[in-house]
């Protein structure tokens, strides 16, 4: 296993108060140090978080490479066992148990929120840590970091706009967004006000209220690749597209917040053959690191927080170019990209 590891350090224990398993995964400090979220959440097994713990890890690398920041990848995963119910007082412990370990890293690894945690939860981590990102506003960080991803989606979505449709304008389109939460629900109001026709999809029935009330069609989430649409925005769950829904997709460009969309790289390659243009999520999804980053690390304010978080458009445009240039995909052009400044 640890042979086809290319990760820089990983370290696994179980928290001496939760009993838990845990992992620090850091995958590489090549461009400054690890930053990435702690993700708390059930696992079938250990191994199960461990492979997340990797995998996402090397995310953050590549996330970090092509948005430009001077940090490596790193990621933090808390296993609970899939029937485990999260009392306030084993969420406490196993934060301090995870807090205990960031802390020997001695600030190699700085984390902040993800799945399943929160700016609160960053408190309890930064007793241990040398720097958290994103505590509670009212603690001097900049909470939660759904808003600015989802502008630099926005950004993202409107370059992909012009490069295929001529246009940065959404007036008109026929725009569906898959999943309607923190940062989703963002993207879809934002898109509604640009004028699109919106279709919106959430497994979650109590948001299909919300839905119409606004004004927007709904449909059921196995039917969102497919319902005709211009553009496609994924801000639900990975693993979209693989070998058995890329034909269901109508748009012509697919762009959203998700994390990990393809089931695997080469599935990119497929969406390009049917003629549709995917922007990598890990480029898309860059919002939120690039404003936390520059406001928390910087020292930057909102205004020029959110500037640089636009520039994820200007990085869209030159990636769409090249892989027009080249033939090769989006996907490609930004490994290219990450590789390229990761060796600088
Ligand atoms: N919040 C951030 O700053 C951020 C940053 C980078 C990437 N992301 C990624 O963007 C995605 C959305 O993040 P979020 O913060 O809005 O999460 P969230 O938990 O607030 O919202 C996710 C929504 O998707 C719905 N959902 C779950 N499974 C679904 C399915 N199969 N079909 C349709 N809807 C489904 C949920 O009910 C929920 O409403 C996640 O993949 C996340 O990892 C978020």
């Amino acid at each position: 296993m640890l042979e086809q590891w290319e990760h820089e350090d990983v370290v696994m224990r179980r928290g001496r108060r939760s009993g838990v398993a845990m992992v620090v995964a850091t995958h590489s400090r090549a461009l400054g140090p690890a930053v990435g979220g702690c993700r708390l959440w059930r696992y079938p097994d250990w191994r199960a978080g461990l492979a997340d713990a990797l995998r996402l890890s090397k995310a953050m690398t590549v996330k970090c490479a092509v948005a430009g920041l001077p940090f490596g990848g790193g990621k933090s995963v808390v296993a609970l066992p899939p029937d485990t119910e999260l009392t306030p007082l084993l969420r406490q412990a196993v934060l301090e148990d995870l807090g205990e370990i960031i802390g020997d890293l001695d600030g190699g690894y700085l984390p902040g929120p993800d799945v399943g945690t929160g700016p609160e939860d960053m408190l309890v981590l930064a007793r241990h840590a040398r720097k958290v990102f994103c505590k509670p506003e009212s603690h001097g960080g900049t909470g939660s970091s759904s808003g600015p991803t989802a502008v630099g989606v926005l950004a993202a979505l409107r370059a992909g706009a012009r490069d295929v449709f001529g246009t940065a304008s959404v007036a008109g389109r026929r725009v569906t967004v898959s999943g309607l939460g923190a940062v989703g629900g963002r993207i879809a109001a934002a898109l509604a006000a640009g004028g699109a026709e919106l279709t919106v999809s959430d497994v979650d029935i109590r948001k299909r209220a919300e839905a119409t009330a606004a004004g927007w069609a709904w449909v059921e989430p196995d039917e969102a690749l497919r319902v005709p649409a211009d553009i496609l925005v994924p801000a639900a769950v990975g693993g979209v597209f693989g070998e058995g829904t890329v034909e269901d997709v109508t748009a012509a460009l697919v762009v959203g917040p998700a994390n990990n969309q393809l089931t695997d790289d080469s599935v990119a390659g497929l969406l390009a053959g049917r003629g549709i243009v995917w922007v990598p999520d890990f480029v898309a999804s860059a919002g939120g690191v690039v404003y936390t980053l520059s406001r928390e690390f910087d020292g930057l304010d909102h205004d020029a927080a959110t500037r640089r978080v636009e520039g994820i458009g200007d990085t869209v445009t030159t990636l769409l170019a090249s892989a027009r240039a080249s033939g090769d995909t989006p996907l490609h052009e930004a490994m290219a990209l990450a590789r390229r400044r990761i060796a600088a």
